[in-house]
């Protein structure tokens, strides 16, 4: 049977033969038009409210790298914003792309800021060379990444696997990482990394506030969606932010570093773990900005 991944054979556009709700109508992530975004007054600010001792571990799980938190009770959640209720933290996790210009999920505006191979936006960049000529360089701009911050509904369900099968269990932040100056919160996580870097690997990892790794904004577009990987659960009410945090180049390189096979395989890297966007199918995208 068909093992999910990120390559040619087993790929996003082979997981409909396993898991047929990949072709379903909320379907993530999506390229978010702002300009046909509708703006809902009702909608408030979100609010994280994370405790840094709920963090327990980080580990690899063949497809991504997640840190863990302690969902036991509601020390860590998430409240506000689109949400009825209050969302208790899970764990965090990353998508990233082959090379500096690939790899987050959701795009705005076409800017498939992580985009598939094909398309990726590019920015055009004139430089002037140290003997006065300008040249063009055509760089991608946009961000290169994608933090999730997933929680789930604890007011209506007594665990994130029940939340999972229920349309408003889940919430998932997305934070856009985009290339430039090295992220020291993110320091802690990439250097973690050599500790977990086979398949089924995990190491301690506490003390640690996803809050850390937010924007200064929290402006958000909001939609109704589902996981991004299977079992692509439509479960998901997507909180995705508009303003990146930045990531160097060294950083995005160690999440590449990572395998997708366990110990004692033969290693293959996990250079890509993102999913295209998906069809809208006459959903409507919310922005919150105040
Ligand atoms: N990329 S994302 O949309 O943010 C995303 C978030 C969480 C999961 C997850 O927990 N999967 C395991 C899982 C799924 C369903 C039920 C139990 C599970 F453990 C998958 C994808
Ligand atoms: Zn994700």
């Amino acid at each position: 049977t068909l093992h999910w991944g990120y390559d040619e054979h087993n790929g996003p556009s082979h997981w409909k033969e396993v898991f047929p709700v990949a072709n379903g109508d909320r379907q993530s992530p999506i390229d978010i038009k702002t300009t046909e975004a509708k703006y809902d007054p009702s909608l408030r600010p979100i609010s994280p409210n994370y405790d840094p001792t709920s963090a327990k571990v980080i580990l690899n799980n063949g497809h991504s790298t997640s840190v863990e938190f302690d969902d036991a009770e509601n020390k860590s959640v998430l409240i506000g914003g689109p949400l009825a209720g209050t969302y208790r933290l899970r764990q965090i996790h990353f998508h990233w792309g082959s090379s500096d210009d690939a790899g987050s999920e959701h795009a705005v505006d076409g800017m498939k800021y992580a985009a598939e191979e094909p398309g990726e936006m590019e920015c055009k960049e004139l430089i002037v060379t140290s003997h006065g000529e300008t040249k063009v360089s055509s760089t991608s701009c946009g961000a290169q990444e994608v933090l999730h911050v997933v929680h789930w509904n604890a007011d209506r369900y007594s665990s994130f696997v029940e939340a999972a099968r229920q349309p408003d269990g889940l919430a998932v932040m997305a934070v856009f990482l985009k290339i430039g100056e090295c992220n020291p919160q993110l320091k802690k996580i990439t250097d973690r990394l050599d500790a977990i870097r086979a398949k089924g690997k995990r190491a301690l990892f506490t003390n640690f506030d996803p809050s850390c790794l937010l924007p200064r904004s929290l402006d958000y577009w909001t939609y109704f969606g589902s996981l991004t990987v299977p079992p692509l659960l439509e479960s998901v009410v997507w909180i995705v932010l508009r303003e990146p945090i930045s990531v160097c180049s060294e950083q995005l390189a160690k999440f590449r570093s990572l395998l997708c096979t366990g110990e004692g395989e033969a290693a293959c890297y996990l250079l890509r773990n993102y999913r295209p966007p998906q069809p809208l199918k006459g959903r409507e995208i919310n922005p919150v900005v105040w």
